[in-house]
């Protein structure tokens, strides 16, 4: 089971650790996770402050029982030593690295880790946001146990791609789904990439949707307003629980390889599925 069946991770919500008050806001938001965000929302010269604040909130323990994480600045960056040494101190149950592209630079970052004291229940999030990322997804997210987590930068990936945005992300459907092949071949969690207009209530419902059918676990957030249609895209429906228990049942009850439930067959793989399920709601609800 991944890590995603007993901590679900629907909503992972950016936010910029240099905005003071975005960090005081999310202590009461319904996210599943936060990503206290020291690289691309940080400008250079409130990169020291961002730290210190992101430090600051991990080690608070005032935000209740949200998967907090700090994303850093990518290893080729001035500030990703400084970067490292603090979430390293502050210990947050993971570290965000963006911009993998190999799994060396895995190999590296759990080095670094090791070295600079990460505590070992600190986990490694990966981003997987450029071409040759998409590419080798499946050997950088098998390269560590420590990585737990592989996190679509959808941004990133459109700018590498030189293409746009699109409605239905039609250009990005591929890298998408060897995004979350790669994720299932090694047993990790995948989350799907951010939409930008925070506006578009319309375009995110589709936008979860799409990610939901695709395989993935949950997604990344930019806005506050957004985490509500995540929580519930990336649950399993009423619909869905019920199905799930009727499906056992009647499998059970046909006490042989093959039943119908609601005329369609039922083998015990479909039983699996539907455990799986439940298992999901079960988590979701002791959340
Ligand atoms: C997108 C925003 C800049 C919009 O900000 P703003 O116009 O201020 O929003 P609102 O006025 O609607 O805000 C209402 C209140 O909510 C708080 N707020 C807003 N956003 C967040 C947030 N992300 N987390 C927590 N709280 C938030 C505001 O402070 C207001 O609070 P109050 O005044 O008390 O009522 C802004 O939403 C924002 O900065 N979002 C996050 C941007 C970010 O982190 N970007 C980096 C990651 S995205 C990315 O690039 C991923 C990847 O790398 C890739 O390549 O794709
Ligand atoms: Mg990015």
């Amino acid at each position: 089971m991944t890590e995603a069946t007993f901590r679900p991770l629907r909503s992972v919500l950016y936010m910029p650790s240099s905005n003071t008050r975005a960090l005081e806001k999310a202590k009461t938001i319904a996210a599943d996770a936060l990503i206290l965000d020291l690289e691309d929302a940080v400008a250079p010269d409130a990169k020291a402050e961002a730290r210190e604040n992101a430090a600051a909130a991990v080690s608070s323990g005032e935000y209740g029982n949200k998967y907090l994480t700090i994303r850093i600045n990518g290893a080729d960056t001035e500030w990703h030593a400084d970067d490292r040494a603090a979430a390293a101190k502050a210990g947050p149950d993971a570290i965000v690295v963006p911009k993998v592209n190999s799994p060396q630079q895995v190999l590296d970052l759990v080095a670094a880790f090791e070295q600079a004291g990460v505590p070992e229940q600190t986990k490694l999030w990966a981003m997987i946001e450029s071409p040759y990322a998409i590419l080798h997804a499946e050997e950088i997210a098998s390269a560590s146990e420590r990585l737990t987590v592989l996190v679509l930068g959808t941004n990133d990936l459109v700018k590498e791609l030189y293409v746009d945005h699109v409605p239905a992300r039609a250009n990005l459907v591929t890298s998408l789904q060897l995004a979350v092949l790669a994720a299932r071949a090694s047993g990790k969690v995948i989350l799907d990439g951010v939409y930008n207009n925070v506006k578009d209530a319309e375009g995110y419902a589709a936008e979860v949707e799409q990610g939901r059918i695709f395989g993935f676990d949950g997604k990344t957030l930019v806005h506050p307003s957004q985490v509500e249609g995540a929580n519930a895209g990336f649950a399993p429906s009423e619909q869905a629980v019920a199905d799930a228990k009727g499906l056992i049942e009647a499998f059970e009850a046909a006490g042989s390889g093959v039943a119908t439930y609601n005329g369609k067959m039922v083998e015990a793989l479909h039983v699996e599925s539907a455990k799986r399920v439940l298992s999901i709601a079960e988590a979701i609800a002791a959340l």
